[in-house]
């Protein structure tokens, strides 16, 4: 089951506007060896809408070696909004591959009994497990609790990232009564300490790119759960929200790489185009809360 803090990788570029694959390699290992729990390749923060297919196949290669090397699992990002292409591209996941993070059919709004469907198709085709992406005001469609159970049933389903935009009634219902083997994963980064407080067991957390180590042990501390682990939890909790609003000030992964680059762990700040870099008065504020 996965659990604990996966961190989604930004992709960084070199002057060239070339993926610059050595830096995803170094990036990678840094964030395992800070007590990340594992890698997610091709997410919204690494910038996959915008990567052609070499790319991507590139980037996936690069955190496939780090996983390997450190024994660290490895989601890659599926999104479509049709059943067969995206069927086509979870058959194509090179070896290496731990688990799929597959997006809810955006746009389209195919209705939760079309959402039920779509996934199971997926499960039956996939090599791998998959995770299903729920983030509602990104593909406009709502996911409820009791669907989200009925999907945990099948043994292909491995967990769900929970991104609706705060801690709804949907989530409590969840992570209240967690499907066994099952795992509840939060996505939305400034309030992981609660979902981590009601049961969830990890995140997907672009944030976790800095102050790694600081969000696997609140993950840890609320696992724990003694009097001095909570206490603990909720003041990194805190200090963690703060530094996610000031990364999230501007689009994802925008200030991330600013900061990134800033601290010298990627060769440039570029994003791609619809992205614009974050301004630097953005990115200051937010080494400032890494600071504080
Ligand atoms: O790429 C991801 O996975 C994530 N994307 C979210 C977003 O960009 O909105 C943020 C989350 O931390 C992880």
């Amino acid at each position: 089951m996965l659990t604990g803090i996966h961190v989604p990788l930004i992709t960084p570029f070199d002057a060239a506007g070339a993926v610059a694959v050595d830096a995803v390699e170094k990036l990678g290992r840094h964030m395992l060896d800070e007590g990340a729990s594992g890698l997610v390749a091709l997410g919204t923060t690494g910038e996959v809408a915008a990567l052609t297919p070499e790319e991507r196949a590139r980037v996936i290669e690069a955190c496939a070696r780090v996983c390997e090397e450190r024994q660290a699992p490895l989601t890659v990002g599926v999104t479509g909004n049709d059943t067969r292409t995206t069927a086509a591209a979870l058959r194509e996941l090179p070896a290496g591959v731990s688990a799929a993070l597959v997006t809810v059919p955006y746009f389209l709004r195919p209705g939760e009994r079309g959402v039920v469907a779509h996934f199971e198709a997926l499960a039956e085709e996939s090599p791998v497990p998959l995770v299903i992406y729920h983030i509602p005001y990104r593909t406009g469609q709502a996911v409820g609790a009791a669907t989200l159970r009925r999907l945990a049933a099948h043994p292909r389903i491995a967990g769900v990232k929970y991104a609706t935009g705060g801690v709804d009634q949907d989530a409590i219902d969840l992570v209240g009564d967690v499907p066994e083997g099952f795992a509840v994963l939060g996505g939305d980064d400034a309030v992981i300490s609660p979902l981590l407080a009601l049961g969830a067991a990890g995140g997907i957390l672009a944030s976790a790119h800095l102050e790694t180590r600081s969000f696997a042990d609140l993950a840890d501390a609320w696992r724990a759960g003694d009097a001095g682990d909570v206490a603990r939890a909720r003041d990194l909790g805190r200090r963690l929200a703060r530094l996610s609003a000031a990364l999230f000030a501007e689009p994802n992964p925008t200030v991330i790489k600013g900061v990134l680059h800033a601290q010298g762990l990627i060769p440039t700040p570029d994003v791609r185009l619809p992205l614009l870099p974050a301004a630097e008065e953005t990115v200051s504020r937010a080494l400032a809360a890494l600071r504080a």
